[in-house]
This record gives structure tokens, sequence and C-alpha cells, in this order.
């Protein structure tokens, strides 16, 4: 295991002041299958900020737009209208390429289902969005990966197939692989959802810790109020617009 953390080449691995606003959505409208009689208009003029150290629950009742909002943030899906920047770059008229480098580099995505590929080791799991970017990952990249692995528990499993791992286990491998580009912005949808209560609360330990230690940005999307009132900031959708967006401590409770 390593006791420091290894050096990275990459821009994102230099700290950045903490007041570096690494996503912005300005006025930010979704209308799923506009013009037509199916035509749902989702999003409401949504304009947050969330900056480097920010630990975000983004809650609200099923089918207030969370998901939809936060696949929007992720790259994902496209706005209607609106204005979306990550790290600074407008994203509204990028080439696919550009959005699919773009969000390689800046995004960490964890979502419920973890989606790792059981028939791979759980270090090559970690390792595989280095692997779609650049191919073969770097010596250095991989004492990365182990570091991570470390990290979150996982030291002795590193080259166990992943479908020998608990859901906690396997929880964990989504976490690493999701911070192993060193994004600035980490996504989660119902990162928890799946899990017992005491497993759900060391996985969430996890993204306080990296949270804090990392100094990336995190969104997570939650109905458990036990973990949205451990993020110091909540944003409520309801009905896809912003209802409250503030102090977990202020946010009042349904
Ligand atoms: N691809 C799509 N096409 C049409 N409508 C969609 C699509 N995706 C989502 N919706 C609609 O958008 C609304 C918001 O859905 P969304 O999944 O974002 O809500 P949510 O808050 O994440 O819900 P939950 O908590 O149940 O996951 C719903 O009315 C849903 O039916």
């Amino acid at each position: 295991m390593f006791k420091s953390k290894p050096k990275s080449k990459s821009k994102l691995s230099a700290p950045a002041a903490s007041s570096e606003v690494v996503l912005a959505l300005t006025k930010l409208n979704k209308v799923f299958n506009p013009n037509t009689e199916l035509e749902n208009h989702v999003l409401h003029d949504i304009s947050l900020q969330v900056k480097r150290g920010d630990l975000v629950a983004l809650v609200g009742t099923s089918g207030s737009g969370k998901s939809t909002l936060l696949n929007i943030m992720g790259l994902l899906d496209v706005a209607s209208s609106g204005e979306l920047h990550i790290d600074g770059q407008l994203t509204q008229g990028l080439p696919e390429l550009a959005r699919t480098q773009l969000r390689s580099e800046s995004i960490g995505f964890v979502f419920q289902f973890h989606h790792l590929i059981s028939a791979f080791s759980v270090l090559d799991n970690v390792l595989m969005p280095l692997m779609l970017r650049h191919g073969k990952p770097s010596a250095e990249q991989k004492a990365y990966a182990r570091y991570l692995l470390a990290e979150v528990g996982l030291a002795d499993y590193m080259q166990q197939p992943t479908n020998r791992l608990s859901g906690g286990q396997q929880q964990r491998v989504a976490i690493a692989r999701a911070l192993v580009t060193r994004p600035a912005l980490i996504l989660a949808d119902e990162p928890t959802g799946n899990l017992d209560t005491q497993t759900a609360d060391e996985v969430f330990h996890l993204f306080e810790r990296f949270n804090q230690e990392h100094d990336c940005a995190i969104v997570i999307v939650t109905h458990d109020p036990r973990l949205s009132a451990r993020c110091p900031r909540t944003i409520r959708l309801t009905d896809g617009r912003i209802l409250y967006d503030g102090h977990s401590n202020q946010h009042p409770q349904e």
C-alpha cells in the first residue's frame, strides 16, 4: 500500500482553489419528445453552480427530474436550451468527440448498478477508463489504481474477478474506477440504492473522504435522507424546478 499519493502529470491532479467552479448551469431546460403529443417538459430553468470541494445531495420525489439532470450534467444527454459549462468549457455546440473527451477527462460516474465487467479482475476494471482513453496504462497510472483500491479497502482483491465480490465491495470498485482519471467532478446516481444500511454508510464515507482529500466536487442523487443530511449542501427538485438549494441542515424535510 502506498504511504503517499503518487504524483500525476494530469492538469487535474493539482488541487485547485476551492472556489473553482467545475459545473455551471444557466437556465437549463429539458423537453422530451418536443412538438409531439408525448412532449414532456422535465427540467425548467435550472441554474446552479458546483465548485471544487462541494458535496451536494440532489433529492426530490420520483419523477422530479434528478436522473435527467444528472445525465445532462454528465454529458450523457443534452439540454433542450440553456447553458452548461464543465471545467470552464461551454458544452453546447461541442462536437461529439469533444464531448466524449471532456466527459472522460473531467467526470467520474458511479451508478446504482455499477456496470463492472465481471470477467475482468478488480484492478483491470479500475484501469478501464484509462485504457479507453490512452490504451495501455502507464506504470504510474497502475500505481494510482492500486493506491485507490487500497484506499477503498480492496488491496487483497485486486486480481479477483469482480463477480466474486459482495455488492458493497463492487460499489467500492466502481468508486475507485470513477476516481482513477482524477476527475474534477463525480456524479453518482443512487450509489447506495441497493446496499444495506451499514454498507451504504461505509460506501458513503468513501465519498466524504475523497471529497475532502482530493478536493473534487461530488453530486449524489439519493432517496436516503440520512445520507443527504450528511452532504453539506442539498438541492431539491420538485417537478423539474429547484425548490431548495442550500445548507442541508436548513433544508425543510418533507
Ligand atoms: N428518455 C426519456 N423520454 C421521455 N421521457 C423521459 C425520458 N427519461 C425520463 N423521462 C421522464 O422525465 C421525468 C423525470 O424522470 P427522471 O428519471 O429524471 O426522474 P427521477 O427524479 O430521477 O426519478 P427516480 O427518483 O424515480 O429515479 C419522468 O416523467 C420521466 O418519465
